[in-house]
């Protein structure tokens, strides 16, 4: 077997060309959505990401708005500039880029952002929200990897009804939040979540119907750790610098030799991260059209 690749950069096109026509009938009526980021510190390839998430925003016609703080900012520097974005007419959403350098306070800057602004999706108050809410209509922003990862496989026609979902890593952009949408009654799933204290890891992946791997570990998902036909979606990133070009070279948590047993594949590069991106685009627009 040769797994279907699951192509994020096709399906994250898709939704930029939806997303165009929204911002341009929210312009229309005067109000241009607007996107802002945090950067704190130069880390590559958080520069990398941030410079992403403003390209593509200005070409489907949104604001966007570049932050930048040095990497030795304090926490009251941080908090000043959340205040600031808070206050902002002009700025609809947005993220503080993750990770920030050691010595600040992660938690109480994310719970700082305005819960309508947290582009994320990742404000205490809107995962309880999410936590609360298993089955009416989602008013809050949604966490962005873990709706692209099941925008990904509903643009490919895979039926979540049922399935098994074993995800591998309990980091706070995926892990921890995927099984809050995945369990909900739209989607009927049921989900596993392993991590490096889970013994017998692949006793668990053995009985996926889905694979969520974010675990950071390169090549960590093994062809025999996968049953026949399964979806693996590989969003951990690993990188390493090539000894003889000196460029940077991405890695994921699935093994190549995987391709050949799963039924459906999302690659990485070019799966899950441009939906991150893309999905984080339509929980600005949201909350834009929220105002409207
Ligand atoms: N505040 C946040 N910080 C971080 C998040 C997040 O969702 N919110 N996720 C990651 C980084 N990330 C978005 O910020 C992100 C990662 C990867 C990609 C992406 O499109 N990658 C390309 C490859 C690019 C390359 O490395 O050459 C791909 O997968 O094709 C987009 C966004 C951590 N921080």
């Amino acid at each position: 077997m040769t797994a279907k690749i699951l192509d994020g950069k096709a399906a994250s096109a898709a939704i930029r060309a939806e997303l165009t026509e929204r911002v341009a009938a929210l312009t229309a009526k005067g109000i241009t959505p607007g996107i802002a980021t945090v950067l704190v510190g130069a880390d590559p390839a958080s520069q990398l990401y941030v410079g992403m998430k403003h390209r593509q925003s200005e070409a489907i016609g949104m604001n966007s708005i570049q932050r930048e703080l040095p990497a030795d900012a304090t926490q009251e520097d941080v908090e000043a500039l959340i205040d600031e974005l808070n206050a902002d007419p002009a700025c609809h959403g947005y993220i503080v880029q993750l990770p920030l350098p050691k010595h600040l306070d992660t938690d109480a800057i994310l719970e700082r952002i305005d819960p309508a602004k947290d582009a994320d999706g990742l404000h205490p108050t809107n995962l309880g929200r999410l936590v609360l809410n298993v089955n009416g209509p989602i008013h809050t922003p949604l966490p962005c990897t873990p709706r692209g990862v099941i925008e990904l496989l509903l643009r490919n026609d895979y039926d979540l009804q049922g399935k098994h979902v074993v995800v591998v890593g309990r980091g706070v952009t995926i892990g921890r939040s995927i099984g809050l949408l995945l369990t909900r009654r739209d989607l009927n799933a049921t989900v596993t979540l392993t991590h490096t204290g889970t013994v017998d890891m692949p006793r668990y992946l053995r009985e996926a119907d889905v694979i969520v791997a974010a675990a950071g570990v390169k090549h960590l998902i093994r062809a025999e750790d996968v049953k026949p036909g399964a979806a693996v979606l590989d969003v951990g990133v690993t990188r390493e610098t090539d000894p003889e070009t000196g460029k940077s070279l991405v890695f994921g948590d699935v093994a190549p030799e995987v391709a050949e047993v799963a039924g459906y594949l999302s690659p990485n590069p070019g799966g899950v991260g441009p939906m991150t991106v893309a999905l984080l685009m339509t929980n600005v627009v949201e909350a834009a059209e929220r105002l409207a």
